[in-house]
């Protein structure tokens, strides 16, 4: 299979080495463009890939192709290519906001679609991925694409609609986790333990919840209620995250990037 990615940057980097790391292609089998040389030296050192700085080359040598740019630039670069699609070409979305009747508009013809919204994490092979596809993609083609997106972690297959939401809850999320792990760190510092012991520490600890969540299938809040002990030290820490307003915070913050992603 060989895959083709426009634009480079951090999420088609992550994607790239979670799909090589499971071998899904080899090196040779990737293309990707930056707009600058420096970009595609990067990619070049950090993912071994093929690199080019004509986007065009990449739907020519490609019948999968990532379109890894940012949402200001999906348009520019739709204009770029589109002569080039062919029935033969799945083009997938990794954008916010950019729906597939606003994807088909701005292709002009019949194009087979696959928008897609995964995350970071996607590096390590811990991605979350929600995707859904316009008609034109055949379930073979929807097989090759699921085949991609579990290379890099987990996916599912969800409505449209329910796309703004994926963005919030795991697209824009590693980076509310990743401040909870700094701050958690930043307090185990302040009681004096070592900063790189810290992060180990409290990456951990995210990484398990996180598991027991996933594979014991039980009700968050009866995971937290098992390690509040009576009188005990977490109910004091949950009680202080509550007078803060830590939930509320979460919840609004997602709100607001779900209201960001509507209007992109
Ligand atoms: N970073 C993240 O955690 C996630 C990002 N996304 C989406 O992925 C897309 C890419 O985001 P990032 O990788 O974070 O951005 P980025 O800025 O790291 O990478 C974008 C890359 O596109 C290249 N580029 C810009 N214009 C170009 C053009 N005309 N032709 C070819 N290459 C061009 C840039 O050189 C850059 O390497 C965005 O649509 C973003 O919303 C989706 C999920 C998570
Ligand atoms: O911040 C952003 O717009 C992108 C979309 C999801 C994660 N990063």
């Amino acid at each position: 299979m060989k895959i083709g990615f426009i634009g480079c940057g951090n999420m088609a980097s992550a994607m790239i080495g979670g799909i090589l790391e499971k071998g899904i292609c080899s090196k040779q089998e990737i293309i990707v463009s930056n707009r600058t040389v420096e970009g595609n030296e990067r990619s070049k050192k950090n993912l071994g890939v093929n690199v080019t700085l004509d986007n065009c080359q990449v739907v020519r040598e490609t019948k999968t192709v990532v379109l890894a740019v940012k949402p200001q630039f999906y348009e520019e670069v739709i204009a770029q290519v589109k002569g080039l699609i062919t029935e033969k070409h799945v083009i997938i979305s990794i954008a916010p906001g950019k729906t597939l009747r606003w994807l088909e508009e701005k292709f002009g013809k019949p194009v087979k679609i696959v928008r897609t919204m995964p995350n970071t994490p996607a590096l390590v092979g811990e991605g979350m991925t929600g995707v859904c596809a316009n008609s034109y993609v055949q379930d073979i083609e929807m097989a090759g694409i699921k085949e991609i997106l579990g290379s890099f972690g987990r996916y599912e297959v969800i409505p449209e609609r329910l796309m703004d939401v994926v963005v919030s809850v795991s697209g824009s999320s590693p980076a509310y986790v990743f401040m909870f792990i700094e701050a958690m760190a930043d307090a185990a510092v302040a009681d004096g333990m070592p900063r790189a012991q810290a992060y180990e520490f409290a990456a951990q600890a995210v990484m398990g919840s996180a598991k027991m969540v996933l594979e014991t299938g039980k009700h968050p809040g009866e995971l937290k209620d098992m390690v509040c002990s009576p009188g005990g030290t977490t109910i004091e820490a949950v009680r202080q995250l509550e007078k803060g307003g830590f939930r509320s915070s979460i919840i609004e913050a997602m709100k607001a990037c779900v209201e960001v992603g509507r209007k992109m």
